[in-house]
């Protein structure tokens, strides 16, 4: 199937223009222009796939908002840039469908306008979870509303439900949008039990209550709901809303992402390796089951850097942070500075962890001079015993100083 492209449909060239370049700096997607009806037509006519359209309420060939009809028509999300507000005035009811609208008043509204593409782009990986018990007018609404904003929506009846869900995967945003019909208690403690693993940043919650509910939806405020809704919000407001506590959320993440993780090779950093470990281990002691912890050091690198320079030096590092990766690719696996590794795991089977530790330490010393261009190893340290993470560690280390010692590229046990 061919690339589906951003489309812009403006009669004013130079606006159409900028509002390709600004959104041709923000994603890879090819971006169409379009400066009438008639282009729009021929467009679509051969058969390409529209992601998302930003379109211009009134042109010279269909002055009552017909290419936002013909797009509607053609089940292509579309935003509505104009300036004039969107009243669907042409007729018919389509203009329900319009996925969102945006003001053309400034020059701030073609970043905007740009943003609204993106975002709803995007949505199409986006999950929403709606607890509703019943399926009332208004939960078919706000489904629908969704759908028109690409998000993927998924309904739950019960609080239990999304608990049990939320052990295999984690949506980007929950609506609860019935809680006078569910249990109060049940709500509660739903809210303090998803933040109980989740903080406000890292799993938004909405909550929708009426007007005259607003006590309610404050006091669900306090207990961990980040922002709620009422059923007399426009579309507009809504969406706001929704779109503002996902992409703070998006935010949250990435800086997560990018605190977590090690500059040079992408795996995770030694900060991330405690706090993680730490975790699984407590985990594993609980059920009383085994594991290990395995160091890899490059051998003789500083060698490495003052023959070869720094550059090559990387090169090696990022070389053996993905072998370490492909080769311990179930298991926790991170970069703990210079030239040094770590991974962590449940131990299922000893004999196997020690194959696997040889069949890596000679992967290194046989691929590393294809990959890049210089030939060296890694002395390994591997224990399966301590009473705590670090100690595990600390035998860890000592292993692998044994195999230095006793002439590097060696597997070493504690
Ligand atoms: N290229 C590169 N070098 C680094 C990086 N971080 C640390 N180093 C270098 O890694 C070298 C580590 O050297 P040493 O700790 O003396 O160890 P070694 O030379 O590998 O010797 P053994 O571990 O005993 O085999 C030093 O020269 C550091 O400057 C990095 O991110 N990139």
């Amino acid at each position: 199937m061919s690339q589906p492209v951003f489309l812009i449909v403006d009669d004013q060239k130079s606006i159409a223009q900028v509002l390709k370049q600004k959104l041709s700096v923000q994603s890879t997607l090819p971006i169409k222009i379009c400066h009438s009806l008639a282009e729009t037509q021929m467009l679509l006519a051969t058969g390409v796939t529209i992601e998302v359209a930003l379109c211009d309420q009134n042109l010279a060939d269909a002055p009552h908002g017909e290419t936002i009809k013909y797009l509607l028509q053609q089940h292509i999300p579309t935003v509505v840039f104009s300036a004039s507000f969107y009243d669907g005035k042409d007729g018919g009811n389509h203009y329900k469908k319009i996925a969102d609208f945006v003001m053309k008043d400034s020059p701030a509204a073609l970043d905007y306008a740009v943003n609204i593409m993106l975002n709803l782009s995007q949505n199409a990986q986006r999950q929403v979870w709606l607890l509703t018990s019943n399926q009332s007018n208004y939960a078919q609404k706000l489904i629908n509303m969704l759908h028109l904003q690409r998000y993927q929506v998924q309904t739950f009846e019960k609080p239990e439900k999304i608990q049990q869900q939320l052990t295999s995967e984690t949506p980007n945003i929950i609506l609860i949008e019935d809680a006078t019909n569910l249990k109060q208690e049940a709500v509660y403690q739903f809210i303090e039990e998803v933040r109980q693993g989740y903080n406000l940043n890292q799993l938004p919650m909405m909550i929708c209550e009426s007007s005259e509910n607003i006590y309610s939806a404050i006091k669900m405020m306090k207990y961990g709901v980040n922002d709620f809704f009422n059923t007399s919000f426009t579309a507009e407001e809504f969406y706001v809303r929704l779109k503002q506590n996902i992409e703070l959320s998006d935010s949250y993440h990435a800086i997560e992402d990018i605190s977590r993780t090690d500059a040079l090779t992408k795996i995770f950093n030694r900060r991330y390796f405690f706090e993680s470990a730490e975790k699984k281990f407590a985990k594993l002691q609980q059920a009383q089951k085994p594991f290990f912890v395995l160091m890899a050091d490059i051998d003789h690198f500083k060698q490495v850097n003052d023959t070869y320079g720094h550059q090559k030096g990387d090169e090696a590092i990022i070389f053996v942070a993905k072998q370490l990766q492909e080769f311990f690719s179930e298991y926790l696996v991170a970069r703990f500075g210079g030239e040094e590794f770590c991974v962590f795991g449940e131990l299922s089977n000893l004999d196997q962890i020690e194959q696997r530790c040889e069949a890596f330490r000679i992967h290194i010393e046989t691929e590393s001079d294809i990959a890049t261009k210089i030939q060296f190893t890694v002395s390994l340290g591997l224990c399966s015993s301590g009473m705590n993470i670090d100690q595990a560690f600390n035998l860890a280390d000592e292993a692998l100083y044994r195999s230095k010692n006793n002439g590097r590229n060696k597997l070493s046990h504690c």
